[in-house]
């Protein structure tokens, strides 16, 4: 016991454990520079970048390391690239993990929801904002194990820097037991040693996860809860308020929660409000629009004029190609054939017709303001409902905190959710979601609203929550709205104009009551008559 506590603290092995710990943090450093690199290569639109990348994986991941690390010291020399034995091991070392770690940094952005990176597009967020503010944060959230798990095989691995003669902890050790004979008390030290310090990594990668858990404010809450004397205490605790209220999805709860709407002077008066849309300006304007996936034809020359104030609604049957409509109008999707303008701008393209780059084509769409609602939400995950609606204000638009700050809240008191505006998405229904999603598309406001069926996810007793924002929002604000619904009710209460797609045609437009009452188009009959069948 007495010689394994010698070894342990030994200054002999303690240089060896100095020289482990470099050895390791140049491999990790290095494949961390070289996996960020590589990792932004093979996610590149670029083919060759692609292309080169995919083979210096096949190359690094497919050889020993240990031939790696001969080579780098033996050589490398032969080219006068004379490096150190310790360099020359951290080199070898980062050329060998760049490639896991530009596997584990890829498949954590390709694992972000890809709703989300749609929904940033829409909002007009660059590539860059994008990646800083909505991906990085979550892939490197979802990272941590893994990279906890590199981080103790880079320490293990670094051991093979040995046959370099680097004076690393298992070179130190072999001397030692050569020198002494005593292999058992050396080698057990030596094994304690690295499992103190695969312990320490461990603990880190703990550590962060705690650090980045979104859930950690409430758990830290649910602690407090279990001290004695806390609720004695008579502390403001949030979550006890919440089980104390009445549950909050109940049937209707979610329209009970809106405020009151605002008052109407006067009834609407279809035939008044017709005549003055008809004199507003275009601000929607969709020419000859084709659009095919590969050989299929999705959308097969749409004209479509939508005026200022005006709210369309697109029905159809589903797979008739509203959705793609809607994606072509905010430039998420390029088309084949055709014009789309928005306020008079051919959004995505220069004064010269030249499509724009990623990053203008984002400034474009903040500039002209199309905003859109998915059908899935989108909310961004790792943010909370005020965050989901003040971020992209100040990262997209500029605007100050605590200006930005103020809208979300105005606008969650508008849709209801107030008490809700700390809340992350995955604590939230999908019919508060929904609202949320909404108050964050009308944040900037946009001079067009795009719904693409905000509704069709939502459990019936959901649905009419976020049905009554869209009406107020169409109803009181005036709001220019394109809608894709299946709701018939709500498009003939609602919608200025009905515009029925079939086959990626339209086949039938025109006021919604007279569309929806008297379809004269047998496939806008044979749907409309589905849908009401379906209905009752
Ligand atoms: N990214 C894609 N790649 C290939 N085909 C696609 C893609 N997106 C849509 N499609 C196809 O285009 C057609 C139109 O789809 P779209 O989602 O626009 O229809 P929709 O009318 O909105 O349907 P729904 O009411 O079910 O949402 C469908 O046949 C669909 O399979």
């Amino acid at each position: 016991m007495e010689l394994f506590l010698h070894y342990l603290t030994m200054p002999y092995m303690i240089e060896g454990i100095q020289a482990t710990l470099q050895v390791t943090a140049l491999g990790l450093l290095g494949g961390l520079i070289l996996g960020v690199i590589l990792a932004w290569m093979q996610l590149s639109r670029f083919r060759a970048l692609a292309s080169f990348a995919r083979v210096y994986t096949v190359i690094f991941r497919g050889t020993p390391l240990i031939l790696q690390m001969v080579f780098a010291y033996n050589a490398l020399p032969q080219i006068g690239i004379k490096l150190p034995a310790i360099l020359a091991a951290g080199l070898a070392l980062a050329c060998n993990e760049a490639p896991f770690i530009a596997e584990m940094l890829r498949s954590g952005v390709l694992g972000v929801d890809r709703g989300q990176v749609l929904a940033g597009q829409a909002l007009g967020m660059t590539p860059g904002v994008l990646m800083r503010r909505i991906i990085a944060p979550q892939a490197i959230r979802s990272m941590i194990p893994a990279f906890g798990n590199e981080t103790v095989s880079a320490l293990k691995n670094s051991s093979l820097a040995s046959v370099i003669a680097v004076q690393e902890l298992t070179l130190r050790s072999t001397q030692m037991a050569s020198a002494t004979f005593d292999f058992f008390s050396i080698f057990f030290a030596s094994g304690l040693i690295y499992l103190f310090l695969t312990a320490a990594i461990a603990g880190i990668q703990l550590f962060l996860e705690w650090l980045f858990d979104l859930d950690r404010a409430s758990k830290q809450i649910k602690l407090m809860r279990m001290m004695p004397g806390y609720r004695a205490q008579g502390l403001d605790d949030p979550l006890i308020a919440a089980e104390d209220a009445p549950p909050e999805i109940l049937p209707d709860a979610g329209v009970a929660e809106l405020p009151p709407p605002r008052a109407q002077t006067e009834r609407v008066d279809r035939a008044k409000r017709n005549e003055i849309l008809k004199r507003n300006n275009v601000a929607v304007d969709v020419a000859a629009l084709r659009k095919s996936y590969d050989k299929q034809m999705v959308l097969a020359g749409v004209d479509l004029t939508v005026r200022i104030g005006e709210v369309v609604a697109l029905l159809g049957p589903s797979g008739s190609g509203k959705s793609t409509l809607l994606r072509c109008i905010n430039n998420l999707e390029l088309w084949n054939d055709g014009s789309i303008k928005v306020g008079g701008r051919r959004l995505g393209f220069s004064d010269s017709g030249k499509a724009l780059s990623p990053r203008l084509l984002a400034q474009a769409r903040a500039e002209v303001g199309v905003g859109m609602v998915f059908q899935q939400f989108n909310l961004f995950g790792h943010l909370t409902a005020k965050e989901n609606i003040a971020g992209p204000l100040r990262w997209v638009h500029g605007v100050s905190r605590i200006d930005a700050d103020r809208r979300a809240t105005e606008l969650l008191g508008r849709v209801g959710l107030s008490h809700r505006a700390d809340a992350l998405p995955r604590h939230l229904s999908g019919g508060q979601q929904q609202r949320v999603a909404i108050a964050r598309a009308i944040a900037p406001n946009p001079s067009v609203l795009l719904l693409d069926e905000p509704t069709s996810a939502l459990d019936p007793e959901l649905v009419n929550e976020v049905l009554e924002v869209i009406r107020r929002l169409a109803v009181e604000d005036g709001l220019t709205m394109i809608i894709s619904t299946h709701q018939l009710r709500f498009a003939s209460e609602v919608a200025d104009r009905v515009v029925l797609l079939a086959d990626g045609a339209i086949v039938e437009e025109g006021p919604a009551d007279e569309v929806l009452s008297n379809p004269r188009n047998p496939v806008a009959q044979r749907f409309l008559n589905a849908m009401e069948a379906e209905v009752a």
